[in-house]
């Protein structure tokens, strides 16, 4: 008997859901009956979907953005995912599928298929890359109307939270029928989640994860979002990681805090003798260098780039220091041992496959062709010869950048980047024919 089948055995589980990641980073697949996991012992389930389970459902229904054949795509449910759903009435189990073309090749769109290159070619150079992600997000008062601005959800005592409330013990508690809910869930799954802090935003927390290996937090990171609505959905509370939901609240990260370690020694190799290595530079460098062109998978929606806002501390240039908040990439204050680089550009609302499959892209492309860095920022002061602005302000222009941006189209598959680039087009198309409140409360009159 498989692992597999001695798992639902156990369990006395009668529906699987099989699942994958699409562009946006939501769960796509099948549900199954557990009988067609136990018939089938390597447990390859020759199921197929179709392409939305890995682009999504692209805003305008273009069926030439990918592949007018509409071909077949085989699920290969990776055993190292398998989970309970602790929110199911019934025992149902859950397992994270890689998606395969039908002549056996994994599917060159499919979120965890690039992370998984990305990872092959740091084993060729003998490294590891280790991540771990800090997620953020906020409670909201439950609305279905799209006209209506979203709440911060009320807490036990029934008052309404002020923002400014960073690290409050007492705000988080006003929540805690959803955090025992979510930390009861996510135990039941096995995932590693460590500290949860109120953030400076009203109803607004932060969860950080154990570091560990870059394809299991991303796994991990796709089952936490769907357990925490599901844990906030039961208290009759909203939860989301839009990154910036409320005007005149911070926008939610998901910041990515990652180093290498040599696979032969177990060494972290940003780590030369007690000093950052020529090789930490070197990635740092690549990231610099290379952030603005993948801003569109750290910032994926059009509403991504409204977050961005020094005063709201998410950045907005290339800056890069030692525990200095005020920068893009933070090297925050560590034994050397420890030393790692924190990304702080990705939003809560990124696909976690995609934004760290392109932190480890650009890093990697800065340790091939060895690109310095600039000086770090010193006391929130940027080196004189710093624009102010240097990401993308639309995602638009953010598409553009990458496009235009050759090592890093090649090194995550020019293929799968023309895929994303036509869906989040087609979204950002349909976005700009929405006539906003803002348009007909300032232009009505006036124009
Ligand atoms: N804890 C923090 O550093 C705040 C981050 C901020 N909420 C952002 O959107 O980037």
């Amino acid at each position: 008997m498989t692992a597999f089948e001695a798992f639902l055995k156990e369990h006395a589980i009668t529906e699987v859901e099989s699942t994958l990641a699409d562009m946006t980073g939501n769960a796509r697949g099948k549900f199954y009956p557990t009988f067609k996991f136990l018939a089938e012992k390597t447990g390859r389930i020759p199921e197929t979907v179709l392409v939305q389970s890995v682009t999504g459902d692209w805003a305008d229904n273009h069926y030439d953005i990918i592949d007018a054949s509409d071909r077949d795509m085989v699920l290969k449910p990776d055993p190292n995912t398998l989970r309970m759903v602790p929110w199911a009435d019934e025992p149902t189990a859950q397992v994270i599928n890689d998606c395969y073309t039908t002549d056996g090749n994994l599917h060159p769109l499919a979120s965890r298929t690039i992370l998984r290159h990305i990872l092959s070619l740091y084993e060729k150079e003998g490294l590891k890359p280790i991540i771990a992600p800090e997620v953020e997000f906020y409670l909201i008062q439950p609305n279905t109307d799209p006209d209506y601005e979203l709440k911060p959800a009320v807490g036990r005592s029934g008052k309404r939270e002020t923002s400014r409330r960073s690290y409050s013990i007492d705000a988080v508690n006003e929540f805690n029928g959803i955090i025992d809910t979510l930390y009861s869930y996510c135990e039941a799954q096995n995932l590693d989640v460590d500290t949860l802090i109120h953030e400076s935003g009203a109803a607004q927390m932060e969860i950080n994860f154990i570091h560990g290996d870059p394809l299991d937090l991303a796994d991990q990171v796709f089952v936490f979002k769907r357990t925490l609505r599901e844990a906030a959905l039961k208290h009759g509370v909203y939860a989301t990681f839009m990154a910036k939901p409320m005007k005149n609240e911070p926008g939610s990260s998901m910041h990515i805090h990652q180093s290498l370690v040599d696979v032969k020694t177990g060494k972290n190799v940003f780590n030369d003798n007690g000093k950052p290595s020529e090789l930490f530079y070197h990635y740092l460098g690549g990231l610099q260098r290379f952030t603005p062109n993948a801003i569109s998978f750290f910032a994926p929606n059009v509403n991504s780039y409204r977050r961005f806002s020094p005063e709201m501390a998410a950045p907005i240039n290339m800056n890069w220091g030692f525990d200095n908040r005020t920068a893009g990439l933070r090297i925050p204050f560590a034994p050397p041992e420890a030393t790692r680089i924190e990304n702080r550009f990705p939003g809560a609302d990124s696909n976690p496959y995609l934004a760290i499959a392109a932190t480890l892209a650009c890093g990697y492309l800065g340790m091939k062709q060895k690109i310095q860095p600039t000086d770090p920022v010193k006391n929130n002061e940027p080196p004189s010869d710093y624009p102010e602005v240097e990401i993308a302000r639309t995602l638009e222009e953010g598409l553009r950048l990458l496009e235009e941006c050759e090592p890093l189209c090649d090194i995550l598959g020019n293929d799968f980047v023309t895929a994303y680039m036509g869906v989040k087009r087609s979204e950002f198309e349909t976005f700009n024919r929405v006539i906003s409140s803002w348009e007909r409360e300032h232009l009505l009159l006036n124009v």
